[in-house]
């Protein structure tokens, strides 16, 4: 089966968009700029901007065990709305992937109902107890993409180390939401100026930074690859930033939301702006920024997080973390900082393609000649503004209801077949 996009542009490596054409068989891409073959099935790109399909590395998808919130068939195609045609969930379900049996009935499920690429995380311990070490090697081997405990820090530095201890020798990468339940303090938004203008208790920064300070030390020790889910305070960064100085194998991710607000934006207690960990202060996100462009950070991932309208209605306090990411991050990132300069195309599309493939040794988020025909076409100048009413996920629960915003996926693929098309809407 041989499939031809035609009119297309592609960005090269000085960051201009170039028109193109792209040759796809049997779901490969097999040439670049080519002629149209005989017998192809003809895809009008219509100008529009063709990228590899974007890689997000921290997604929570909710089943098995809490599909009132999300399911594998909605937040994947959910993703396949916003472009993303490989994504890893974390482990935060009921039953928890802490067992090969377990991972299997989850790998079972994608089989049955994922629109996209879903690789599935392995739990560091069993129930994500942080107590009981779980087998690595045996989830590895049933098909864990990497461990993680995510939705929870690993609170005893023993654990930590001795199952970085296992992954190293496994050559497979720990990934860690880092959280030192010490020091919650029983806060709903960050420690800082507007939690208390708003009577709301507040997270300390220090809560995430010095689980990264002990875990990079134990990451050193075990000769771990190690990776930090979602950082937000400057202190995180520093603590990154000396380590891969120190030739520790370390890499970060940071979501789009930490680059795009902060806490003073919080408008009021509303829970579609709770999330964890928190929007942190103004020079925490300055320093997030920076660190993507020294390569401190390496990647962007969504850290799509859905909850129902039910569990976000009633403010902060009572209500669950986590935001939806998959419909809005691609677009907001684009008219926020490439349309303004800060960034370029070039730039955002790699955060969120190769880089994040690479963390992971993943053969995605590329449109090589011989790569999977994973792809999303762009339409950088429609401009619309954001609807959760409009999302494909369960989930409503974003803060940036109303924002407009260019740069809408069109149509996306995974290895050649459509996943997503706005115009079958
Ligand atoms: N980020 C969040 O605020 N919530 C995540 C858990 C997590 O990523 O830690 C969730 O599962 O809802
Ligand atoms: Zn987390
Ligand atoms: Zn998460």
């Amino acid at each position: 089966m041989t499939k031809y996009i035609q009119n297309v542009k592609l960005l090269n490596g000085q960051s201009e968009l170039v028109e193109s054409t792209i040759t796809i068989v049997d779901g490969r891409i097999t040439e670049i700029g080519g002629e149209q073959p005989a017998g192809a099935e003809i895809i009008d790109g219509k100008g529009n901007f063709l990228a590899p399909g974007f890689v997000d590395v921290h997604v929570h998808l909710r089943e098995p065990g809490f599909e009132h919130k999300e399911t594998i068939a909605t937040g994947t195609a959910s993703a396949a709305k916003g472009g993303f045609t490989t994504i890893c969930a974390m482990p935060n379900t009921k039953p928890v992937p802490d067992s090969v049996e377990n991972l299997e009935l989850i790998n079972s499920l994608i089989e049955q109902s994922a629109k996209v690429r879903v690789l599935p995380y392995g739990s560091l311990t069993v129930a994500q107890s942080g107590d009981e070490r779980t087998d690595l090697e045996a989830l590895k081997a049933s098909g864990a993409v990497a461990f993680s405990d995510d939705g929870v820090g690993v609170q005893l530095a023993a654990t930590m180390y001795e199952q970085m201890q296992a992954a190293a020798k496994l050559d497979m990468v720990v990934v860690a939401h880092c959280e030192d339940n010490s020091l919650i303090y029983d806060g709903v938004m960050h420690e800082g100026k507007r939690n208390k203008e708003l009577g709301l208790l507040g997270i300390p920064s220090i809560c995430e930074s010095v689980q990264i300070a002990r875990d990079v030390l134990l990451a050193e020790a075990a000769g771990a690859r190690y990776h930090v889910c979602h950082v937000s305070t400057k202190e995180s960064v520093r603590a990154v930033r000396d380590a891969k100085a120190a030739g520790i194998r370390v890499t970060a991710e940071v979501c789009p939301h930490h680059l795009l607000l902060e806490e003073m934006d919080i408008p009021s207690d509303d829970a579609n702006w709770k999330m964890n960990p928190p929007l942190r202060a103004i020079d925490d996100k300055d320093s997030l920024h920076a660190a993507l462009l020294d390569g401190t950070i390496d990647c962007i991932a969504t850290d799509h997080a859905p909850h129902t309208v039910e569990e976000k209605c009633c403010g902060m306090v009572g209500a669950p973390f986590g935001i939806v990411g998959f419909e809005t991050a691609f677009p907001l990132l684009y008219t926020q900082f490439v349309e303004t300069k800060k960034w370029t195309l070039k730039q955002l599309v790699d955060w969120m393609t190769v880089k994040p493939a690479q963390i992971f040794d993943l053969p995605y988020g590329t449109l090589e000649v011989g790569a999977a025909a994973d792809l999303v076409l762009i339409d950088l100048n429609q401009e619309q503004s954001i609807n959760p009413d409009e999302f494909a996920s369960k989930g409503r629960n974003t803060p940036f209801t109303g924002w407009k915003a260019k740069g809408w996926p069109v149509l996306t693929m995974v290895e050649g077949n459509i996943v997503y098309n706005e115009e079958a809407k």
